[in-house]
């Protein structure tokens, strides 16, 4: 589902993100991505949102060639990301169910459609009860929650998340994992980036762990990695 191959990512100023990174995800995959802050992990992510483009090397996802898509085929492939922001990035001024209808929102669903896939999304994150809050009026785990439904309500194959649990305490985290782990055992690729390896080592998902912008774990095996 994810292949990278030989992929770097230099940025302006010369800085290597990434040094020929090779590794793939198969198709109904759960993988974390593990690594020191500034190792890569953020990079690497956008590299498969196709938000910065790789210095050398291909990245595909579904078969998709990203450094060839145009910007119209950008925003048409990420339609079946489902993308999770650490810091939730949700419109405050908005609802609790405006926010999560907003990727279907931009792509022009039906009224009726939007309405069921909305309640759909939070009835799985468990805030139905909620639909008609703002943020603010949420602890930071419901937040978290409301973000992942908006990841996941237009039924992504891939959900990319970027530390998902960073803010949350443990019991928190755990809920978000078993969120997680419930869209992948209806088939969704996920690929979450994490610190948190206590979390991950509870985990039997495969690790793939990055050190100083290379992959030093496990890229095609199935076993976990540590990073040190
Ligand atoms: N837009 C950018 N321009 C220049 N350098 C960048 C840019 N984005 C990231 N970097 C650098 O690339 C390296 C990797 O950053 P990245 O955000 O991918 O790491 P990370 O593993 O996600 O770290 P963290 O866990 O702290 O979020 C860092 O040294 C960072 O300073």
């Amino acid at each position: 589902m994810i292949h990278f191959d030989q992929v770097s990512k230099r940025y302006d100023g010369g800085f290597e993100a990434l040094s020929s990174v090779s590794f793939h995800i198969e198709p109904g995959e759960f993988v974390f991505l593990t690594g020191h802050s500034g190792a890569g992990k953020s990079t690497l992510l956008k590299l498969v949102t196709a938000t910065e483009k790789p210095s050398s090397g291909q990245v595909r996802v579904d078969g998709q060639q990203l450094k060839s898509l145009n910007r119209r085929e950008i925003a048409f492939y990420r339609r079946k990301l489902g993308i999770v922001h650490q810091d939730h990035q949700l419109l405050m001024n908005h609802s609790v169910y405006d926010n999560v209808a907003q990727p279907l929102f931009i792509s022009g669903e039906h009224p009726g459609d939007v309405k069921r896939r909305v309640h759909a999304a939070l009835d799985k994150v468990g805030l139905l009860n909620k639909e008609k809050f703002r943020p603010i009026q949420l602890s930071g785990g419901e937040q978290q929650r409301v973000g992942i439904a908006r990841a996941v309500v237009k039924k992504p194959d891939v959900i990319l998340a970027d530390e998902p649990t960073g803010n949350l305490d443990p019991a928190l985290s755990r809920d978000i994992m078993n969120l997680f782990a419930q869209f992948n055992d209806i088939g969704t690729t996920v690929l979450i980036a994490s610190h948190d390896l206590g979390l991950i080592a509870r985990l039997n998902y495969r690790v793939l762990s990055l050190k100083q912008g290379q992959m030093i774990s496990s890229p095609f095996g199935t076993n976990g990695g540590t990073y040190g």
